[in-house]
Parts: structure tokens; sequence; C-alpha cells
């Protein structure tokens, strides 16, 4: 007989280099999963792991492991210390999806730091982790892996809309779950406002203070990534070669650059949940504290847009990350074949037990 009732803290370190999300999550299972987050919390990097972090497309495979022990360490204190620092006494297992350094799945290839054995040591605990590998050796995407917590546990929303680093959307298509990468989002924008000394764009009041260049916008909506169907993933790679050159080709002032790439984004956001009319489209991630960026998609729909609490906005990833460990740790699936176009379904995600 399995358990209903789970304990788990949930870790997630995404693109946009803010922080490591930590959350003390109970899971239920009555007729569904249920679940409450006890604690969430996000450390910020400090600006050394920023800049490493930042620049781990251009390491040798030496340094990136070397790396990856460093930051497997670092990663296990931080997860120490919120354990501590909330007394958190029964913990069924650490879930923790490490940081991607390396995502080319066309290759076969994704790699997240982080995920080193010496984790399960050093707290102590159970730990499950590296969830995307597996995925991508089944000839998967190895991402998103988060739409089987929209499907689980989100049910009632038509869309998951996530605008962090990336902007992911999930929905069920046929009663079939799909879910895809839309376009970049706070990983291009965060990139230009950073030239003028800010690390965001608060509420997006730049980007609204400045004019879009058609041309630009044109451009951006008429790359070939975007006419592609599902299943389909962003890496930083791809902008790197796709965004970046194409943006400072234009030569224009930051405040444009930003309204250009808000109009962008909304215009393909608009152009995915459009396809389904009178719809409710769930948005999270720290996109949705950028107002102009907000405002700009509700111009370009008609659907519902909806809002939850900071808490969800915040740490949806974080909470779904220990959603995988948890179905991991019950060898169910937690990567679905519809979403990543591996081979099959499948249940992902090493288990570390400490040597007690
Ligand atoms: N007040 C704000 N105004 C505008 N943008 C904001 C605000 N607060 C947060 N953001 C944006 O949200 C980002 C953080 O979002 P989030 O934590 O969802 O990203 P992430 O988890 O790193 O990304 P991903 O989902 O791609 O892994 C910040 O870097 C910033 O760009
Ligand atoms: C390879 C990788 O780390 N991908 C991330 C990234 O950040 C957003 C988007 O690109 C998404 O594909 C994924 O993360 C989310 C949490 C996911 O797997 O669902």
């Amino acid at each position: 007989m399995q358990k209903n009732e789970y304990k788990v803290i949930g870790v997630m370190s995404g693109t946009s280099l803010d922080g490591i999300d930590l959350v003390y999550v109970n899971f239920h299972f009555d007729t569904r999963w249920s679940f409450e987050i006890i604690y969430g919390e996000t450390v910020n990097y400090d600006s050394h792991w920023v800049e490493k972090l930042r620049n781990l497309v251009s390491y040798s495979s030496e340094d990136l492991k070397e790396l990856d022990a460093s930051y497997t360490n670092y990663l296990s204190e931080k997860i120490s210390h919120f354990i501590k620092k909330y007394n958190i006494q029964e913990i069924d297992a650490v879930c923790s999806h490490g940081h991607t350094a390396l995502h080319q799945p066309d290759k076969g290839l994704t790699y997240q730091i982080g995920n080193l054995p010496q984790i399960a040591e050093i707290l102590n605990e159970t730990v499950v982790c590296d969830f995307r590998v597996q995925d991508v050796k089944y000839g998967g995407q190895g991402a998103p892996l988060v739409p089987i917590g929209d499907k689980l546990l989100f049910s009632e929303y038509d869309f998951c809309l996530n605008l962090g680093g990336f902007a992911n959307l999930s929905t069920d298509v046929n009663s079939e779950r799909i879910a895809y990468d839309v376009c970049p989002v706070n990983i291009v924008l965060n990139k230009y406002v950073k030239q003028l000394g800010f690390d965001f764009d608060d509420k997006g009041t730049i980007a609204s203070r400045g004019t879009v260049n058609k041309e630009l916008l044109n451009q951006l909506n008429n790359l070939e990534f975007y006419r592609a169907g599902y299943p389909k993933s962003l890496g930083l790679e791809w902008v790197f070669k796709n965004i970046f050159p194409l943006i400072d080709s234009f030569k224009l002032e930051i405040k444009d650059v930003l309204r250009t790439f808000v109009e962008h984004i909304a215009i393909q956001l608009a152009s995915e949940i459009n396809k389904k009319a009178n719809a409710s489209v769930y948005v999270t991630g720290g996109g949705v504290y950028n107002k102009f960026l907000i405002n700009r998609l509700k111009s370009h729909t008609k659907n519902k847009i909806v809002i939850p609490s900071a808490t969800i906005i915040e740490f949806k990833e974080a909470l779904i990350f220990g959603f995988l460990g948890v179905l991991r740790l019950r060898n169910e699936v937690n990567c679905l074949q519809s979403v990543t176009g591996a081979s099959r379904s499948h249940s992902s995600g090493v288990i570390y037990m400490p040597k007690k």
C-alpha cells in the first residue's frame, strides 16, 4: 500500500538566476492530489554565483565538472540552512532540480548541476533529483516537466502559463496534456535592463516608456521557432544565437528594446492562448509582476487571465519539482510522453539514500 501523505522539500533554480526557490510542502492523495505549502523562501545568489552561472555555456566539460561539485556543496548548504531555519522535522525527501548548465536535447544532451550523490550525504536525507536526463535518453526534450503538476494539481484551469526566464505553457488537447516553451521572457528583459543598472524592469515601467520598433518586432515574430509545432523547448543557446545578435543589430535605446520585446512576448503568448475561446489562463512566475507585460497580454486576448497568490506565483515550480519527487518515490509517471516527445511516459529522477 502506498502512503497518501508526503512531506517534501522542493528545490528549483531557474534560468533568470534570481535565486534558489525552496518550499516545504505537504502533498496529500485522496481521490486526487492536493497540497499545502508550509514554508517557502527564495535564497538569492550572490554576484559571484550569478556571474558563474550566467557563463555556463562557455565552460569546458572539465570546468563544468568542477563547478558541479562546488555548486552541489553550495546548494546542499542552502537546503540545510532552510531545514534548520524553519526547524523542519519530518522530511520524506528533498526533491531538487539543480541548475541547468547545458540543454541540447536534440543532441541527446541535458545537464543540471547540483545533483551529485554527495547532496544526500551532506543533508543526511533521501534526495530525488536529475529529473531531465532519462527523458532525453528516451528521445524526449527533457522539458518542460512542470505540466504533469499542472495537470494533477491545477486541473481547473484551461492553460497554465509560467513567465520565468522563458514562457512555458501547458494545456489539454483532446484530454491529453501538451506543453511547450513559447518564447524567452525575463532572460532577455533582464539582460537589457541591466545595462541601465537594474536587475529587472520593475512592473515594466521602463518598457512602458519606450516605443515599439516595428521592423525588429516583425523579425522577432518571424523567427522559425514560432512556426514549429510542439513538442519544443528553448535554451539559453538559442537566445544567444537568435535573439541577442538580432536585437543588438538594431542599436536601439534600451527602453525601446524593452518595449519592443514586451510586445513580442505579448503577441507570442496571445497567439497560443487564443487557440481556445472563453478559456482561463493561470499565470505564474516572476513575469506576473511585470504589470505592463500583463496589460499588453490582456490587450491581445479576450481570455481570462488569472493571477494567483504570491506564494503560488513564486513557488509553483519548486512545488512541482517536490511533486515530481513524490511521484518518483511512488514509481509513478512524472514525465509525459505527450509533453516531451519521449518514446514513452516514465517515472524519472535519481534517488539517493544517505548512508545512515
Ligand atoms: N516587480 C517586478 N517587475 C518586473 N519583473 C519582475 C518583478 N519581479 C520579478 N520579475 C521578473 O521575474 C524574474 C524571476 O522570475 P522567476 O523566478 O519566475 O524566474 P525563473 O524561475 O528564474 O525562471 P524559469 O521559470 O525560466 O526557470 C526576475 O528575474 C524578473 O525578471
Ligand atoms: C532545460 C531547462 O532547464 N528548461 C527550463 C527552462 O526554464 C523554463 C523552460 O526553460 C522550461 O523548459 C524548463 O523549466 C521548467 C521548470 C520545466 O521543466 O517545466
